[in-house]
């Protein structure tokens, strides 16, 4: 659980000039609620936690706010392999390939988990101060725990498959992120079977894949 890679970098001159209330509209007409459950296998929580939060998957993504869906296959793409230094492929599975996570202040949160895949570009979309909560904290085992202040525009990139991570609870403003997914080429892609059931609260696995 070590953190080989972790980077930000401002990215607010790749975003549409209306992208804040594109988002805000999208999020507000499509999102939906979620819950997190302790014990699934991607959950570093006891079993018996429930966090509540909102989202938008990559279907309503690539239908209400294409512009994201595609900067996650071009420009970030190249971002976050020159951050990693490895040759990465975007998830093409529409569904979890980018998600958008809304949480509401005052109960709403991230838990502390790992993903599946082995980088992970995450876009702010809300901006807060250090009272806000609402941080990206991670705890790399082989450094010190990192607390990122979420800044709209910025994109974190990092191993999320082996640092756990969470979001803490945001007190004020909605809170807005926008977690996209990249697998090393070449490398085997594992997704465990109850994630798209945990994430999606569906049970169905997501069929729709993208071509490359
Ligand atoms: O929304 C965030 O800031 C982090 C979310 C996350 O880690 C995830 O969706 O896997
Ligand atoms: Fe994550």
């Amino acid at each position: 659980m070590s953190l080989p890679f972790f980077a930000t970098v401002d990215v607010l001159d790749l975003l549409p000039q209306d992208w804040s209330t594109h988002v805000d509209r999208v999020c507000e007409q499509w999102s939906r609620r979620s819950e997190l459950h302790g014990g699934t296998s991607t959950s570093l929580e006891p079993l018996g936690t429930v966090i509540d939060y909102r989202l938008l998957t990559g279907d309503d993504i690539a239908e209400h706010l294409p512009w994201l869906f595609e900067l996650h296959r071009t420009s970030f793409h190249r971002i976050a392999e020159e951050i990693s230094g490895m040759s990465l492929d975007p998830d093409n599975a529409v569904t979890s390939a980018v998600n958008v996570n809304i949480l509401d202040p005052g109960g709403d949160g991230y838990e502390w988990h790992l993903d599946s895949n082995p980088v992970t570009a995450l876009l702010f979309l809300s901006t807060h101060t250090e009272e806000d909560g609402g941080r990206l904290e991670l705890r790399p085992t082989d450094r010190e725990p990192l607390s990122v202040t979420p800044c709209a525009g910025t994109l974190a990139v990092f191993d999320a498959r082996r640092c756990p991570h969470r979001v803490s609870p945001p007190t004020q403003g909605l809170r807005i992120s926008a977690p996209m997914n990249y697998f090393i080429t070449g490398q085997p892609r594992h997704r465990p079977d109850d994630l798209d059931a945990a994430l999606y609260n569906h049970n169905d696995r997501d069929v729709r894949m993208l071509i490359g």
